[in-house]
């Protein structure tokens, strides 16, 4: 293995083995003629490549593509059918995040225990359960059995654990799934913490947003395939237009079999904030955006129930990075947004009503949102 990698993979390839149960009587073996049978899912095909030491890397792919499959490879709970996988220095997965906790210790004992599995000693530990403690949150919830703890509280003692165990190399999945948005945010900043402090860091994520704000580079698995691996945001934009050909044939597809149904998102920024607005010279200002995986559909904008026909459509990059793998093929990087401004001397005191719609040509609501605001 070459010092300078802390990841090795070499021609590597894995499968599953799915078997379905065995028909016990004639009858049963005629209705359920599959059971007994062995399916062989081929998952990863010929990957190989070099994680560099302090990189920290991001796999990306659409649903069912590989990606957990070849993180769970990293971490050894499951092995290369054919190749191989090498890996150099300690290491710790944030993949089935708390999976060593016993139910009917405390939070804290489940600390002494989860982070001897990962080689610290009882003294070891005595240092920095603090820091564990604190980093969870948890308070005085520590000293409670973790069976009473909330899903949210549990993932955040899980993660606490898993970042103070000094790992060389961290494999995470799905980071941002671990509680509220407040806890996510820490995470963030603790990842960026470890980064800068050269861990080597793998995480597989559908937030591209968080890929380029952390990652040095991207690597996208295919259908289980190798196809593009270098500086992210090149690669998320090769990604997603391989997304968009994808899911436009996909729906395609639907509309002609009768299964497609038509979403939309749709948002009204402001003055939803202040609902309250005292009146002054000038213009107020109204913003929102909206998105939808339909053809034909248009925006409607009322204002006390009268259309309002003078808005413009503008770029909002955070909301197309948010929604551009679920919405690919119908997203308009420069129309997602929209805005208009109105003089406060023809709006009334008093209480109106905003309202944004979604509609398709045969006038049917797609998605509607509101939003009351007074002015004195
Ligand atoms: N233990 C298993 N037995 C059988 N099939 C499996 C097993 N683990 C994964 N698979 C299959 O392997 C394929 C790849 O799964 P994997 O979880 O690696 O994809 P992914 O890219 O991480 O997807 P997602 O973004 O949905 O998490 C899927 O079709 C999945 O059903």
């Amino acid at each position: 293995m070459n010092k300078e990698n802390a990841i090795e993979v070499r021609n590597m390839y894995k499968h599953f083995t799915v078997e379905y149960d065995k028909a016990n009587t004639l009858k049963e073996r005629l209705i359920f003629w599959k059971r007994g049978n062995k399916d062989v899912k081929e998952v990863l095909k010929d990957i190989s490549l070099d994680i560099k030491k302090g990189e920290t890397v991001a796999l990306i792919g659409t649903n069912g593509s590989g990606k957990s499959t070849l993180l769970k490879l990293m971490t050894k709970i499951i092995y290369p059918n054919k190749g191989t996988l090498e890996t150099d220095g300690k290491l710790t997965s944030l993949l089935e995040l708390g999976a060593g906790f016993h139910p009917d210790f405390t939070g804290r004992e489940n600390i002494y225990f989860n982070a001897s599995i990962f080689g610290l000693t009882h003294q070891e530990i005595d240092k920095r359960i603090n820091d564990i403690i604190e980093f969870s949150e948890l308070g005085e919830n520590i000293d409670n059995p973790i069976r009473t703890y909330s899903s949210g509280m549990y993932m955040r003692l899980a993660f606490s654990v898993a970042i103070n165990v000094d790992a060389e190399i961290l494999l995470i999945d799905e980071i941002l799934a671990v509680g509220d948005q407040h806890f996510q945010d820490k995470c963030f900043a603790k990842l960026e913490e470890l980064k800068n402090s050269d861990k080597t860091i793998v995480i597989v994520t559908h937030s591209l947003d968080v890929v380029k704000k952390l990652c040095d580079r991207a690597i996208w698995i295919y259908k289980g395939e190798f196809r593009l691996d270098g500086d992210p945001t090149y690669v998320i934009d090769e990604y997603l237009k391989q997304v968009e050909l994808d899911h436009q044939y996909d729906i395609k597809t639907a509309i002609l079999e009768g299964r497609h149904k038509i979403k939309g998102v749709i948002y009204i920024d402001s003055p939803k904030n202040f609902s309250k607005l005292f009146k002054v010279e000038g213009n107020l200002a109204f913003h929102g955006w909206s998105i939808h995986n339909g053809y034909d559909i248009r925006l409607k904008i009322f204002l006390d129930n009268e259309p309002v026909e003078n808005y413009s459509h503008n770029p909002r990059p955070d909301v197309y990075n948010a929604y551009a793998e679920d919405y690919a093929g119908f997203l308009n990087k420069d129309t997602i947004g929209w805005s208009f401004e109105m003089p406060y001397s023809e709006l009334s005191l008093g209480k109106h009503i905003i309202k944004a719609q979604l509609v398709d040509k045969e006038s049917n609501i797609i998605e509607e949102k509101e939003s009351e605001f007074t002015i004195e």
